[in-house]
């Protein structure tokens, strides 16, 4: 097949050997150069395989609805609920209207004292008086009178914010001055000017409140306090007149004829008709807004974790996924995810005319939603690299929204309320999401109960929300870069995690520039078939599919591969034996980039794993030891999946698929579900998965450990038909399957490789001879045994049970088969009723060379 005019594409042997126009082999990293059209196909395209994770997560997703329906579920519930405890309210509320107003008459005014404990806060001295709610007629009004008019110094007064409104102030004891509650502003207008114009503008909010002195003079102060009821939330400011009388008299002196003071009493601003203005929803909104915005936390962190749980993650990597492709397309899905149920929310808030949605600028409203969904997905990715089980997540982030929703409520909102929070606390409270959401939806429900926020007004002292959307969009991109950089250092239960310094290290910078490793021709202790496949992989210049080069991995103290050189050439089936533990897994996690050797490294196709991952992944195929998939997704999505990570799409996506689902039997359960496959039939899957795409080398993790023996030979047929178009890597500890697959066989052992060629090669090297099993007449073991023993000198019985006998006959060329079974077959008389005559078995081998280390130890 030539590829273009200097290149070509050889079957020699069952062997793949890409040349160039001289014939010599090439690689496909040498040069950095594209020798061939197929070599396109080794860079990951991003349009395909965010098509890929994205088409494959909605699928997903649609699969889950109802589970995702519980979040919609949530919300319906928590808005219903308010609904309807707002309308019992307010058909309770109907008849409190308020006549329209242009001279509201004068009230009560009244003071109460308190300094107690109970309603003082501690930080306060006790000297201080703290004006709040209002009492009529009760002592300690007069008490406080009599205090400030007897007082020769002023006296300190803190007035509460119920009372004042964000305008109140305090003053401590000994200031010169008593206290500015609200702005004073000389208008020139009359009184009846005034009203007029407060009338008609009352609902614009802007007047606190006034002064109307009508006469001063040193015997008299006569004045009018007006203020603004709808501003100040339906209270009285009636400490304004004695603040104004003291301050008078203290301003006049000891001149003072002060004789009398004329008091006309408090009233209202002038003001048009009022309708009840309670919305519960608005009182109560932040708080029942933060369960509902925050709620999308636990299915994010459930789809977050669940990859990474069931190791999908790491297969969709190593089947050629690049990460910053997984991770956009994980953002966008679990912000979608978000942004549905909030505009869900926001649509039902809308219908049934909730304040906070209906009297804010839909833009502002829209910029908030899309902040905090930008806040939330990062914090979920952030939390998501502490967490490894998914349903932990879920328990978690279930806990939080509760927890932080109740928190907030009880103790945030206090501490945000108080004039006294200092702004370093605001910002540290704004550095947790979820308060920084209240202190947004805060500002919401002021927009709902004083003035429409719009994108001029935003800032407002009361709102702040330009300030909060800024901190959101700020700490969106800490917890996000901060999620993808603790993803690489965090310990977990999967995958290896870097050195936390790791940014700081050249090698991360200049990965494409790393050292070419050179094998080390000769290792201390090792035997001589190792020593020749070093050999083997120095003095051979062809291209293998795969070349392992002093490959080391250590786990904390634990080494659980050492030094190990190997090649696999293309088209060959290489089986990986070894015991329990002996590194077999952890050598082809580091071959497929899950892992970083320790050192050393392996050459896949020519290039380097540690400097060419990119593209080696794009020809790797992985089926490792456990089925990685996907339950609520089909056996042909998942093919889909894969095919089209490897950017085979269109037609010949489908094509590939079908003969793959074809190749392991499984095309007419493809349109199942995967919860619904047997284990063997995973199995299938996982193994038809591992070769999609035709890639050149497929690492093969005990393919059928578990399996019936007829599921078992059904697997065997799947990877014959591939052998031979790839080169496989197969570890398994069933020795009949490494001798009907395996062109070439290694055993590993404590992690070095302790034997590697041919099966029949290993067999005669490791071999102890051949056996001869006879059955025999009663009382004839002692005849027999003599002829056995002089027909092959050596040969000694290894087991004798019932008048069956083993003998091992010794290792030498000496023995000739025909011979044996000639000379058995004229002298059975002996007492030998049947007979067989066996070779050395890979079991053997294996079982020999494993105990001969187990021995040395
Ligand atoms: N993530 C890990 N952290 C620490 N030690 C590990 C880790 N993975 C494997 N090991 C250790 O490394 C050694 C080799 O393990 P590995 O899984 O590669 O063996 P194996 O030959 O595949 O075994 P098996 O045949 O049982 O699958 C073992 O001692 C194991 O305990």
């Amino acid at each position: 097949m030539d590829i273009n005019n200097n290149n070509s594409y050889n079957k020699n042997n069952n062997n793949f050997v890409f040349t160039d126009a001289k014939g010599n082999p090439i690689s496909y990293a040498q040069g950095n150069k594209i020798h061939n059209q197929d070599e396109l196909k080794l860079k990951r395209n991003f349009k395909s395989q965010f098509n890929a994770v994205l088409k494959k997560n909605v699928t997903y997703q649609w699969r889950q609805r109802k589970n995702n329906a519980c979040l919609l579920v949530n919300i319906i519930f928590l808005v219903v609920f308010m609904c309807i405890i707002n309308l019992i309210v307010k058909v309770y509320l109907k008849d409190y209207s308020t006549p329209a107003q242009l001279h509201p008459y004068a009230g009560l005014p009244s003071l109460y004292l308190t300094n107690s404990d109970k309603c003082i806060p501690k930080m306060y001295p006790e000297s201080l008086f703290y004006l709040d709610h209002v009492i009529t007629n009760t002592n300690a009004t007069n008490e406080i009178i009599n205090n400030i008019q007897q007082s020769e110094q002023p006296i300190g007064l803190i007035f509460g914010q119920s009372l004042l409104g964000k305008a109140s102030t305090f003053c401590k004891v000994g200031a010169q001055s008593l206290i500015y509650p609200l702005t004073m502003e000389k208008i020139d207008s009359n009184v009846t000017q005034l009203n007029d114009e407060i009338f008609h503008s009352w609902r614009r909010l802007s007047i606190m409140g006034g002064y109307d002195f009508k006469s001063i003079n040193n015997e008299n102060l006569e004045l009018t306090i007006v203020f603004n009821k709808t501003l100040t939330r339906y209270k009285d400011l009636p400490t304004l007149f004695q603040l104004v009388t003291h301050a008078y008299n203290s301003l006049i002196g000891s001149n003072s004829n002060f004789t009398s003071i004329v008091y006309d009493g408090l009233r209202d601003v002038p003001h048009g008709k009022i309708e009840p203005n309670f919305d519960l929803v608005s009182l109560m909104g932040p708080m029942l807004y933060m369960f509902i915005f925050q709620m999308p936390l636990p299915f994010i962190l459930k789809l977050l974790i669940y990859d990474k749980e069931t190791k999908l993650k790491d297969l969709m990597k190593m089947m050629g996924l690049e990460m910053k492709t997984y991770w956009i397309s994980n953002y966008i899905v679990s912000f979608l995810l978000y942004f549905i149920s909030i505009i869900f929310l926001w649509a039902i808030a809308c219908l049934l005319g909730f304040k906070m949605f209906l009297n804010n600028a839909a833009i502002v409203i829209f910029i908030l939603i899309l902040a905090f969904g930008h806040l939330l997905v990062s914090f979920s990715f952030f939390l998501s690299v502490f967490i490894d089980r998914y349903q932990m997540g879920l328990y978690f982030g279930y806990l939080w929204v509760l927890f932080t929703g109740l928190f907030t409520n009880n103790v945030i909102h206090d501490i945000l309320d108080s004039k006294f929070t200092p702004e370093s606390s605001v910002f540290a409270i704004s550095l947790v999401p979820a308060f920084l959401l209240y202190r947004g939806l805060l500002g919401l429900q002021n927009g709902a109960l004083i003035e429409e926020i719009t994108l001029d007004n935003w800032n407002d002292r009361d709102y702040l929300m330009k300030d909060v959307i800024v901190y959101m969009v700020i700490e969106a991109t800490i917890f996000l870069i901060l999620a993808l950089y603790l993803e690489e250092v965090v310990p977990s239960k999967y995958g290896v995690k870097r050195h936390p310094l790791f940014i700081f290290k050249k090698s991360f910078w200049f990965k494409k520039f790393n050292e070419p490793i050179t094998l080390r021709p000769i290792l201390e202790g090792e035997g001589p078939d190792v020593h020749a496949e070093r050999d083997r992989i120095l003095n051979n210049p062809q291209i293998k599919a795969l070349e392992v080069l002093d490959l080391n991995k250590t786990y904390g103290t634990k080494q659980a591969v050492k030094s190990l050189a190997l090649a696999v050439d293309q088209g060959i089936c290489f089986g990986f034996l070894g015991p329990n533990g002996a590194g077999k897994s952890t050598t082809i996690s580091c071959v497929s980039g899950l892992f970083q050797p320790t050192s050393g490294t392996a050459r896949v196709l020519g290039m380097d794993i540690r400097n060419h991952f990119d593209r080696i992944s794009m020809v790797l195929g992985v089926c490792p030891q456990d089925n990685v998939l996907w339950e609520d997704l089909t056996g042909e999505e998942h093919l889909l999946f894969y095919g089209r990570l490897k950017n085979i799409n269109g037609k010949r996506l489908k094509e590939a698929v079908d003969a793959s689902l074809k190749s392991v039997y499984l095309d007419t359960e493809a349109h199942k579900m995967v919860k619904q496959y047997s284990g063997g039939m995973k199995r299938r899957l996982s193994i038809a998965i591992s070769f999609m795409g035709n890639p050149k080398l497929v690492c093969l993790d005990e393919p059928t450990a578990g399996l019936d023996p007829a599921t078992r030979r059904g697997i065997w047929n799947s990877i014959k038909e591939h052998k031979g178009k790839c080169a496989i890597l197969l570890t398994s500890h069933a020795m009949e399957e490494v001798q009907e697959l395996c062109d070439r066989v290694g055993i590993f052992v404590e992690g070095e490789m302790k034997c590697i060629g041919a099966s029949h090669e290993l067999m005669s090297r490791y071999g102890e001879g051949y056996k001869i099993k006879v059955s025999i007449q009663p009382d004839r073991e002692q005849y027999v045994t003599h002829f056995i023993t002089s027909l092959v000198p050596g040969a000694r019985i290894t087991h004798s049970m019932n008048n069956i006998i083993q003998y091992q006959l010794p290792r030498s060329d000496s023995v000739k088969l025909s011979v044996l079974f000639r000379e058995i077959q004229l002298n059975l008389d002996v007492g030998i009723i049947d007979y067989g005559i066996s070779g050395t078995t890979l079991e053997e081998v294996f079982l020999k060379v494993c105990n001969k280390k187990y021995n040395e130890a």
